[in-house]
């Protein structure tokens, strides 16, 4: 079975389109005669950039993807046929009658410290404000730094690199590494961040102290359950490491019942043929306790049952 044309959705954001022109790249070389469209789609999250993730409506439904819901009622509406996303926006536990049909060759999985001045995590000043609206940055800062102010930020990524120039300007704000580099931001030595007119410090930090999030620097594609022509298309496209390391990062927060807004650190990386996975799991509640750490390894083929080994590590 196989399909002339696919329209792929995608939020409307620089970093979104930046990955489904790189997602239509991959498809095109994989299928010359296959016709690709492109379908902006705006989320809920894009929409309400001035609420604080703790002001949407249903905090719950953060969690439940405020960046993908309606990109998944078109793929249900037959208006797109795929859909383009970053996987760490993408629910564990994915709605029912939607599948992931590929992850690409996974980019950098860092958090990257982003700063006007060349700080680390040991030199950030006693006290300083640092930007973030991820309560996994911010559980690890406050861990290994509990002096530090953690500040919310929202908007996109260049708007976040920003809170750390002009009046008020924050100390420090953590983004991903993936986003930056997509976004042309980051140079390829990870150490200098352009914007505007300006030369930022970026701060790759190291994914065994600061733990990345589950799917981090990893672009998925949606399809429908059961549409089997574009979920062969698109397969083409799967890396099988990403989507080994990926299947147990998620399976691990589909355990704990967590989400992208739930304080999880999850590291995989793959040596000998093994599948090896670190995590951090924090107390919600209190995000000042030591974490719980734990670390296990099984063959590539188990990323599951790893996830499911560790969960049983937790007390
Ligand atoms: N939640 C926003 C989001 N979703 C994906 C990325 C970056 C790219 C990636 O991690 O794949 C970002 C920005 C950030 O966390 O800095």
């Amino acid at each position: 079975m196989s399909i002339s044309k696919i329209i792929l959705g995608t939020r409307g954001s620089e970093l979104a389109l930046t990955q489904t022109t790189m997602v239509t790249a991959a498809l095109q070389s994989a299928h010359p005669h296959l016709q690709i469209e492109r379908q902006i789609i705006q989320t809920s999250g894009d929409k309400r950039q001035d609420l604080r993730f703790s002001e949407f409506s249903d905090v719950a439904q953060v969690d439940k993807g405020i960046f993908i819901k309606e990109l998944e009622i078109a793929l249900a509406d037959k208006q797109i046929d795929a859909a383009v996303h970053s996987l760490k926006d993408v629910p564990s536990d994915l709605a029912a009658g939607f599948t992931i049909a590929a992850v690409l060759p996974r980019a950098a999985i860092e958090d990257v410290l982003v700063s006007a001045h060349p700080y680390t995590l040991e030199t950030l000043p006693q006290g300083a404000r640092v930007g973030t609206s991820s309560v996994r940055r911010a559980a690890q800062l406050k861990f290994l730094r509990p002096d530090v102010e953690i500040v919310e930020i929202r908007g996109n990524v260049p708007t976040r690199v920003k809170k750390v120039l002009g009046e008020n300007a924050l100390d420090a704000v953590l983004l991903a590494a993936a986003g930056l580099l997509r976004l042309g931001l980051l140079n390829a030595n990870l150490s200098r961040i352009h914007i505007d007119t300006h030369t930022l410090y970026g701060l790759v930090l190291d994914p065994v102290k600061f733990l990345p999030a589950a799917g981090q620097g990893a672009i998925a594609i949606e399809c429908r359950a059961g549409d089997e022509a574009a979920i062969a298309a698109i397969r083409a496209l799967n890396d099988a490491e990403t989507e080994a390391r990926i299947t147990a990062e998620r399976e691990f927060l589909k355990i704990l019942g967590a989400g992208c807004q739930t304080p999880v650190g999850a590291h995989t990386w793959i040596a000998e043929g093994e599948l090896h996975m670190s995590v951090r799991v924090f107390n919600e509640a209190d995000l000042s306790l030591p974490p719980v750490e734990r670390e296990a390894k099984r063959p590539v083929a188990e990323a599951a049952q790893l996830a499911k080994d560790l969960a049983g590590m937790l007390p």
